[in-house]
């Protein structure tokens, strides 16, 4: 299993975090700030015998008490005493103040006090051991409910393909996982969520209403898709079924296979969403199309085309080409790689041309994933399940697909 304690190595595998949404109060307690760890160093007693190695021979003394020519504790001076108070005050006010900022930045105030900030100015970054406030420094407007937050690292960190990232609302104490838009394997200063709002959504609404400048609380990545990471190229063909913001985790897995150097790997995608508006990174899909025609096939599909879309939109220029309606099969016939049932179960009547299709296609290594919504991934491959491994139904099941052939991303 692909492990990580903080970003820059890797990521945790998802499996133990995806069966709750529900957000652990508990941080790690073997992260100490220095300022914690200082306050905890002077509160220490200084041990009887290593005080007396200190003081020079002539003014030795000892605390012994059975001693007789020691029994008294030497006479503090004024001067001491007051030295003392002054520095055990200044440690009780630096903790309280630290205290305080630390909730302060959790609960998404951001501080404004070049004294606070020194307090915060931690070197902490993404971690999946602990939530770290990560500043969200720009919000972009996608489409009227969907929009791009871009987060400031605390530290340049590398995030995997085909992992997520938690976002917690701390007012409530819930957690939900977002994918990075465009993480690739080289080291980054920020991250990118695409976030949809749900009327009735509680983490996703809190996003929404979070502001420029806020600190939000996050925690990961996590590893989603461990066959797409390191060895991406293992796939010759990669086939894909994205619905809305389900995209975000195929982004970067498309830019990965499409730059890599040892190895054509051909990716076919079908874009399901509510309409032509919330087929985000369409532009850019339609680029990499162009650019790289003989390893990149995409196809569309939206639930209804409003009546303007018929003529022209920001995401539709031009009159919808694309499918309408939810997936079917013809949509994915001719796109997504064969199906094994097709090939190792055909005509067994057997037709010269047939046969070498068969050993063509059993040469090829093949994977369709599905990411969206669940109700999305329900119809289109059945559900997952708490394991992911239930068997493949939908659209997928009905044209022959079998579980070792589809990987159903969590939702
Ligand atoms: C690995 C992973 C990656 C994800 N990546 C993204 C991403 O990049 N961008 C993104 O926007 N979301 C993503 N999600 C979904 C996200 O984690 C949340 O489920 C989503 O934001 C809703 O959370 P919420 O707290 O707002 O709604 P909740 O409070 O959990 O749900 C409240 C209500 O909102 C509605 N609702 C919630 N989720 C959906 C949905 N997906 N479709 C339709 N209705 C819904 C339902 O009516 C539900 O009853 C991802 C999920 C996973 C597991």
């Amino acid at each position: 299993m692909f492990r990580l304690s903080t970003c820059s190595r890797g990521a945790k595998t998802a499996s133990s975090l995806f069966n709750t949404s529900t957000a652990s109060t508990s941080t790690s307690t073997s992260h100490i700030h220095p300022i914690a760890a200082q306050i905890r160093c002077y509160a220490r007693p200084p041990k009887p015998s290593s005080f007396q190695h200190q003081q020079p021979a002539a003014q030795k003394t000892t605390f012994n008490s059975t001693s007789s020519t020691t029994a008294r504790a030497p006479k503090a001076s004024t001067t001491s005493n007051i030295i003392t108070f002054l520095a055990a005050s200044s440690i009780g006010i630096g903790a309280y103040l630290y205290q305080w900022n630390q909730h302060r930045s959790s609960s998404g105030v951001l501080s404004s006090n070049p004294f606070f900030d020194f307090f915060s100015s931690s070197p902490e970054t993404l971690t999946t051991e602990k939530w770290t406030p990560i500043q969200l420094t720009k919000i972009t407007n996608v489409s009227e409910h969907t929009s791009l937050f871009e987060f400031r690292l605390p530290a340049p960190c590398t995030i995997p393909i085909s992992s997520a990232i938690y976002v917690k609302d701390d007012q409530i104490q819930a957690m939900r996982a977002y994918t990075p838009v465009h993480s690739t394997e080289s080291e980054q200063g920020t991250v990118q969520l695409l976030i949809k709002r749900y009327s009735e959504g509680q983490v996703s609404r809190f996003m929404h209403d979070a502001k420029e400048g806020q600190k939000i609380e996050m925690r990961g990545p996590v590893l989603i898709w461990p066959g797409g990471r390191e060895d991406l190229k293992q796939w010759d063909e990669i086939g894909m079924i994205a619905g809305g913001t389900g995209i975000t985790a195929f982004m970067p897995i498309i830019h990965s296979a499409l730059t890599n150097s040892d190895k054509k790997i051909k990716i076919s995608l079908l874009f399901a969403s509510q309409s032509p508006e919330e087929l985000y990174f369409k532009d850019e899909l339609d680029y990499l199309v162009k650019t790289f025609p003989d390893q990149l096939r995409v196809s569309y599909t939206v639930d209804k085309v409003p009546a303007t879309a018929e003529t022209t939109t920001a995401a539709a220029p031009s009159k919808w080409e694309g499918h309408v309606g939810y997936v079917t099969q013809g949509m994915l016939q001719g796109l997504l790689p064969p199906p094994k049932k097709a090939i190792t179960q055909g005509d067994v009547s057997g037709s010269q041309d047939k046969e070498q299709e068969k050993a063509g296609s059993e040469e090829k290594k093949s994977i369709v994933l599905v990411c969206g919504p669940e109700s999305m991934v329900n119809h289109v491959a059945g559900t997952r399940g708490m394991s992911g491994q239930e068997p493949i139904r939908g659209v997928l099941g009905a044209m022959g697909y079998q579980r070792d052939q589809v990987f159903r991303f969590p939702n």
